[in-house]
């Protein structure tokens, strides 16, 4: 049996439909993993089985015109998570064409195109006629050779069991990255860590303390469908909980709505979020909670 596995960047502007194509892809095999693996820039947002084929999604937030110093930071790190992919995928909508920051990204797509492959996906097909897509695709495999070019309805579904079946053809033959059982149900707690971790990482950036980490402590379902979720971001020092905290407390409540609604989308449903922040010194040495985490003890992280 030859497997294969890669990981996979999914580029766009904001809105492009970067998260609804993800969802559709990963589908029923879905999930979202919590943890590094080989890439150091870009974060894990999901892994799909196609036949022998690993397919690793590499979290890559919109590509825009960078103005504030977080948004540059999310610009460079959508731009590292694509240069460590194996294959790219630009996502652009039909409606809207080959705009500023389309051109914009298509400028950048030159700088990495050295060694990984890369795609058009044409999204929200669904909005224009047939002349417009034969047009728009057109003019953009003349600004860039696109391997591939694939029109797609990322919410109708069109296209996109195309779009996967290339994907898993085309990553390099190699080993899983991840192991069957381990993406098949990872718990939806660590799941929720995750989505609370990445928000303060986003309201925090260079502030965040770097070592902290964020574990679902009790998962309670209510008879109303929706559930209470109690998690506790531990940092390592005293002076840490402050810049977690934040003025009046305003950086974790916003992190809290932030990751509550993250989750509330994903699971379709009402969640109760209660955030705690704790000090837990010497927690770096634990090794179990490395791996409790998903990640390596050894690589430093
Ligand atoms: N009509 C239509 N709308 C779509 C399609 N795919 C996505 N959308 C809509 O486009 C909007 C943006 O989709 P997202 O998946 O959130 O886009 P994104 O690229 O992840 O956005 P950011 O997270 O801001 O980078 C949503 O309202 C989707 O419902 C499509 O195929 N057709």
């Amino acid at each position: 049996m030859t497997t294969r596995a890669g990981f996979i960047a999914l580029i766009g502007e904001p809105n492009a439909g970067k998260s609804t194509l993800l969802n559709r892809m990963v589908g029923a095999k879905v999930s979202i993993v919590t943890h590094k693996v080989q890439t150091t820039r870009a974060r894990i947002r999901g892994v799909a089985m196609e036949g022998e084929s690993q397919l690793v999604f590499v979290d890559t937030p919109g590509l825009f015109q960078p103005r504030r110093r977080l948004d540059r930071a999310m610009v460079a790190a959508a731009w590292g998570g694509a240069a460590d992919a194996d294959i790219v995928v630009l996502l652009i909508e039909a409606h809207r064409g080959v705009t500023e920051g389309v051109e914009r990204i298509l400028d950048g797509l030159q700088d990495i195109a050295k060694g990984r492959r890369i795609a058009l996906a044409i999204n929200k097909i669904d909005r224009v006629e047939a002349p417009v897509l034969l047009a728009l695709t057109k003019k953009m495999n003349d600004r860039f050779t696109f391997e591939r070019t694939f029109l797609i309805s990322a919410e109708k579904g069109h296209g996109v069991d195309d779009l996967r079946h290339w994907l898993a053809a085309e990553v390099p033959e190699s080993p899983w990255l991840y192991p069957e059982d381990q993406i098949a149900d990872l718990p939806m707690r660590m799941i929720a860590a995750e989505m609370t971790r990445e928000k303060l990482t986003l309201r925090l950036h260079q502030e965040l303390p770097y070592q902290l980490t964020v574990e679902t402590d009790a998962w309670e379902e209510r008879k109303d469908g929706s559930a209470r979720v109690d998690q506790i971001i531990y940092v390592l020092r005293d002076g840490h909980k402050g810049i977690v905290l934040g003025n009046k407390g305003e950086t974790i409540k916003a992190v809290s709505k932030a990751a509550r609604e993250e989750m509330e989308e994903f699971l379709g449903r009402r969640i109760h979020l209660f955030l705690q922040v704790k000090v837990r010194t010497g927690w770096m040495d634990e090794s179990e909670r490395y791996s409790e985490m998903g990640l390596d003890f050894k690589d430093g992280n």
